[in-house]
């Protein structure tokens, strides 16, 4: 439903234009979750904002990139040539591509109720009247988990707590009808009983409408759980891509392994954690050749500190972007 061709993201700042997002790739099959997983600043969500022309207005879209979308009556546009405004993009914002954000408050407006909001995002995208739209936004509630959605329909954003509001802001993304739902980090900031079942919830729901669903997190853990397939993003690349099971079984990319052996367990409690060592650089000053070899365990110097791995294929659907595979499939050659 989504294929996401030579990708690169550019801001025009004081300092010259940066290329946050450098040449990406990816695809969202319907009925699917694609993960998109990286530390801070990695371009997860510029890079999905851009899927819906919400950049910042210093953002450029690199003009040789497709954003291939087919919609509900299957069509397939390029995004990319839809410009910011206008009714195509409109109609795609909410009634063919919804987002739910890590802060309610960024979708929700503190002076109206729920429900009128909810009302609103119904009647753009949906030909109905207010009648029905206020039965829709209450159902949408009950099926949120949200109890007694009949009273809670007519309360504001801060009457609730920020479990519920966080559900109430999926109730309100899914009462337009998408067919791709893209979460950018919804659980983070919920303590983790909460978000178990936020998570849980988003997993049903996208499973009972066959929504295709783009997850950002920074939080190798949560993908496990989501996601059908994952990309895992380095400073404005996608250094490995694959089914989530391989990916997280048989990482390929020293940056994919680093990111698992930081990730803690309860089952390990004794094992001292191995974080990945030094910071994510700035898109300013990123580094010549493979972005990740200024941290990475296995640099082969002279090499990856000099030209860009190519993407290979290291099992079905399953890539890579490291010159340590180029090397091992020369060999076995
Ligand atoms: N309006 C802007 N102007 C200039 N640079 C920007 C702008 N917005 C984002 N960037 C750059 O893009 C980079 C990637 O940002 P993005 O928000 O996509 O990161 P992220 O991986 O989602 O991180 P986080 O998890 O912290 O949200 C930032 O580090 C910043 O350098």
């Amino acid at each position: 439903m989504l294929k996401v061709e030579n990708l690169s993201i550019s801001f025009r700042t004081d300092e010259g234009l940066i290329t946050p997002v450098q040449d990406i790739a990816f695809e969202v099959q319907p009925g699917r979750t694609l993960g998109i997983v990286g530390e801070s600043g990695s371009g997860k969500s510029i890079s999905t904002k851009a899927l819906m022309q919400l950049l910042p207005g210093n953002g450029i879209i690199s003009s040789e990139a497709k954003i291939l979308y087919t919609d509900k009556s299957g069509k397939t546009r390029d995004i990319n040539r839809l410009g910011k405004k206008g009714r195509a993009i409109r109609h795609i914002r909410g009634g063919e591509i919804g987002m739910i954000f890590q802060e309610p408050m960024a979708s929700f407006s503190p002076v109206y109720t729920i429900g009128n909001q909810m009302v609103e995002a119904i009647r753009l995208h949906r030909n109905v009247g207010r009648k029905d739209a206020r039965r829709i936004a209450v159902e949408m509630l009950d099926k949120v988990g949200i109890s007694n959605p009949e009273a809670r329909v007519d309360q504001y954003p801060h009457e609730m707590s920020g479990g519920m509001r966080q559900r109430a802001m999926i109730a309100l993304a899914l009462s337009a009808g998408p067919a791709l739902l893209i979460a950018d980090e919804p659980t983070t900031a919920l303590d983790v009983t909460i978000q178990a079942q936020v998570l849980e919830l988003m997993r049903n729901l996208q499973r009972d409408l066959s929504m295709g669903m783009i997850f950002i997190t920074h939080d190798l853990g949560v993908i496990s759980h989501i996601a059908d397939d994952v990309a895992v993003m380095y400073l404005g690349t996608i250094v490995e891509r694959g089914p989530t099971d391989k990916v997280i079984h048989e990482p390929a990319h020293p940056y994919t392994q680093g990111l698992i052996k930081a990730l803690p367990s309860v089952d390990r409690l004794h094992d001292r954690l191995t974080p990945i060592p030094g910071d994510i650089p700035s898109p300013n000053d990123r580094p010549t050749g493979c972005p990740f070899h200024t941290r990475c365990t296995k640099v082969i110097a002279g090499l990856c500190d000099q030209h860009q791995p190519q993407i290979l294929q290291v099992g079905e659907d399953h890539t890579v972007r490291c010159f340590l595979h180029e090397k091992q499939q020369r060999a076995s050659a």
